[in-house]
């Protein structure tokens, strides 16, 4: 990982490493993928004032998440599937973020199990939760979640309907999975993938498989996922999960300021502002955009976090300039596992950090909680 130095190079060597269609999975975004760009677009419109003769040398990213101690202002958001882009993908990316101070997030729709992380790790992390219509398994998967002693719950709002991505459909990542000869003699020419990917535990949902009356192959799975959407979901659901879940509670995907609101009378821990990476509502606007307003509105009531759109430490530091307390990283880390396990989701967290220390010492800053909009070149 020598010649690594910066996240686009994680994301070059997954494009070779792994196969097209996994490889589109984590890349790509919704429909025109406006928000995708969006994402990116604005972020980088950014631009920070750079301060000279500032003593910066006790610089330290250090904060506190939820409470908690870490390392620096950053998470590993749920990605589903991680353990198609390299067997057992979510204990190695468990593992780099827990090795590096920092808490890790697993989707609903992993491939390993909660069981499986908790038994391969060492300290708790938390729990992202998809609202199923079967209440009584989502039920079970929380109490699955308090006994491997997950330390917090996500639960994502943004997906009670599925935005397409396009690329996935022409990628056959459909129900069932399509087979094509393309397909396979790409799946030929990546065999560190195959026999990564054959030795790791599993090879379908890993939190679905044997608790459910379907077959656990991946396409009953797939195919009870998606009649599985409770489209009726609505706020009153969150007294309910909040009746079962005793722990710190974060809700993912709040975009618009009249929803941060209500999130912020629902007793949640804290939100994401979050549009899923631009794989949901396209055409919705970018992340970094609505950011501040949210931030005005309910900042001083719950902690808020953000994600869409960050690639370096420079992205981080954006964001806590416009009153983030902490960032998700989805992709940046994806693409490390997928170009070297769990080495590469260490490489990318490290990329991040020192990028963010040195755009400290660049902006005069030495502490997290001096970082706020004074950065910014207005
Ligand atoms: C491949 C992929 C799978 C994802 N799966 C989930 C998921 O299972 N649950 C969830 O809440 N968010 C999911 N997300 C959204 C991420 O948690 C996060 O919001 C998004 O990746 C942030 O944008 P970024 O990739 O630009 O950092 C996924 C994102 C990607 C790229």
């Amino acid at each position: 990982m020598k010649h690594i130095t910066c996240i686009d190079d994680l994301r070059a060597l997954h494009q070779r490493r792994v196969p097209k269609a996994f490889f589109d999975y984590c890349d790509r975004g919704s429909y025109a993928e406006e928000t995708l760009r969006a994402n990116r677009e604005d972020m980088q419109a950014i631009k920070f004032r750079q301060r000279i003769l500032v003593d910066v040398s006790k610089r330290d990213t250090s904060t506190t998440i939820l409470g908690e101690p870490a390392t620096m202002p950053l998470m590993l958001a749920p990605v589903g599937l991680l353990g198609m882009q390299h067997g057992d993908g979510e204990i190695h990316a468990c593992r780099a973020a827990q090795a590096a101070g920092i808490p890790f997030t697993q989707s609903t729709m992993s491939i390993c199990s909660i069981e499986d992380i908790a038994a391969n790790v060492e300290k708790p992390f938390w729990f992202q939760l998809y609202v199923m219509k079967d209440r009584g398994f989502i039920k079970a998967l929380i109490e699955r979640a308090i006994a491997a002693k997950c330390s917090a719950l996500v639960l994502t709002v943004d997906l009670q309907v599925i935005g397409q991505r396009h690329q996935d459909i022409k990628n056959g990542m459909t129900v069932p999975p399509e087979w094509s000869l393309s397909k396979l003699i790409d799946f030929a020419t990546k065999p560190a993938w195959v026999s990564g990917v054959l030795q790791g535990k599993r090879r379908t949902f890993g939190n679905l498989a044997g608790h459910l009356k379907v077959s656990d192959d991946i396409t009953s799975l797939s195919t009870w996922i998606n009649s599985q959407f409770d489209t009726s979901l609505n706020w009153n659901d969150i007294d309910w999960i909040r009746s079962i879940w005793p722990g710190k509670l974060v809700l993912k995907g709040i975009l618009d300021v009249e929803d941060a609101e209500l999130a912020a009378k629902t007793g949640a821990q804290a939100i994401v502002v979050s549009n899923h990476g631009g794989r949901q509502l396209d055409g919705a606007p970018s992340s970094i955009e609505v950011l501040p307003e949210i931030v005005d509105t309910v900042g001083d009531k719950m902690e808020i976090m953000f994600d869409g759109g960050i690639r370096s430490g420079q992205d981080v530091m954006r964001a806590l300039a416009l009153g983030a307390k902490s960032c998700m990283i989805g992709r940046a880390y994806a693409y490390g596992l997928g170009a070297g396990g769990q080495a590469g989701v260490a490489k990318a967290i490290d990329i991040i950090q020192k990028e963010l220390l040195t755009t400290m010492g660049l902006c005069g800053v030495n502490r997290i909680d001096e970082i706020d909009d004074h950065i910014i070149a207005m």
